[in-house]
């Protein structure tokens, strides 16, 4: 199989997790800010994360340095722009992108500016490539939940046209879904859909929570329903999909490795599954690298590649309309 000419779908993907490093340096110097390195490969290994992190947590530090150039208006569109252009110049059909808007409150910027700054960008590749996509507004769940609201209502100017969905991310520890069912149910009334990061640091519970309590119609990761039958059961039987990410889930120590991810697994028993980048540069990946990794590692074939592609794009949250369009490229 040729990885690269596939078309792809990327539902899990992560804009401050995703920056070029020769931006973060031009934004730098744009933006008056002094950097670690001005060196591309150091600025770019203290983006990476490294195979050896101890986990989740050790993870999430990479994003400290990209989220200092994503304070201003001109640099957010940049990079909404260029990662929406990474991906459609390796073939990926439609990219649903996720990003924390109360982490660009830095410099003064509304919630306002932040989003419609993100989706400008995003708009402007949609119209030089082809490609399509959507945002995801995350909400970080360590931080204070007094501004969540705000970025709900900020968001819904921009819902269906550009902005779909509503995301929790972060830490992941046991029991959060309970802490979060109003701003869920907030979101749900306003017209968002649901996706929630669950089962990846924390248990099976979690994915149980966040189907059953927060309406979570896909899954972040999802990887510890392995082991809890009634969340596994529940993600089954109300056909959850689940965002994969292999390299990020072995950076995280989500699995030990490759070969006991249980992508595969899932995939035979009917449980659904999608193949995704998480971030870019943090996990130093590609999608044509990712669906390389998992088609080679479990052997699958053309007509498995097709299946996921074609789950990939009934889980979508895009318009009906784009979905026929991305159905076009199945097999
Ligand atoms: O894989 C992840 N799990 C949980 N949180 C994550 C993951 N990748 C990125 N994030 C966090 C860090 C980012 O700053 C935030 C918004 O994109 O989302
Ligand atoms: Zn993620």
């Amino acid at each position: 199989m040729n990885y690269f000419n596939l078309p792809k779908i990327d539902l899990h993907c992560h804009l401050d997790g995703s920056v070029r490093p020769q931006t973060i340096i031009d934004l730098a110097h744009q933006q008056n800010l002094t950097l670690p390195s001005e060196d591309i490969s150091e600025i770019k290994s203290l983006m990476v994360a490294p195979e050896t992190c101890q986990n989740l947590d050790e993870y999430l530090m990479r994003f400290e340095l990209p989220l200092s150039v994503m304070q201003t208006e001109a640099g957010l569109e940049r990079i909404s722009f260029e990662v929406f252009e990474d991906a459609a110049k390796e073939n990926v059909k439609y990219l649903e992108v996720r990003f924390g808007p109360m982490l660009h409150l830095q410099n003064g910027l509304t919630f306002d500016q932040i989003i419609g700054s993100v989706v400008k960008g995003m708009k402007k590749a949609e119209e030089q490539y082809d490609i399509k996509g959507n945002y995801i507004l995350s909400i970080l769940r360590t931080m204070p939940k007094d501004r969540i609201n705000e970025v709900i209502d900020a968001g819904a100017k921009y819902l269906n046209d550009g902005v779909v969905a509503f995301d929790l991310a972060g830490s992941e520890v046991s029991g959060f879904c309970h802490e979060f069912i109003p701003y869920a149910k907030y979101a749900i009334e306003k017209g968002y859909r649901v996706t929630i990061h669950a089962g990846e640091q924390g248990d099976g519970q979690n994915v149980h929570d966040a189907v059953s309590l927060l309406g979570a119609e896909r899954i972040g990761h999802g990887i510890h329903i392995k082991g809890h039958p009634e969340a596994y059961a529940l993600v089954k039987n109300e056909a959850v999909a689940l965002e994969t990410c292999p390299s990020s889930n072995i950076q995280t120590k989500a699995v030990d490795n490759l070969s006991s991810h249980p992508i595969k697994a899932f995939h035979k028993d009917g449980v659904l599954i999608t193949i995704n980048t998480d971030n870019r540069t943090v996990s130093n990946t590609t999608m044509t690298d990712e669906v390389r990794k998992v088609v080679e590692e479990f052997d699958l074939s053309r007509e498995d590649y097709f299946a996921i592609y074609k789950v990939s794009v009934e889980h979508s949250f895009a318009s009906d309309a784009v979905k026929q369009h991305l159905l076009q490229f199945a097999e």
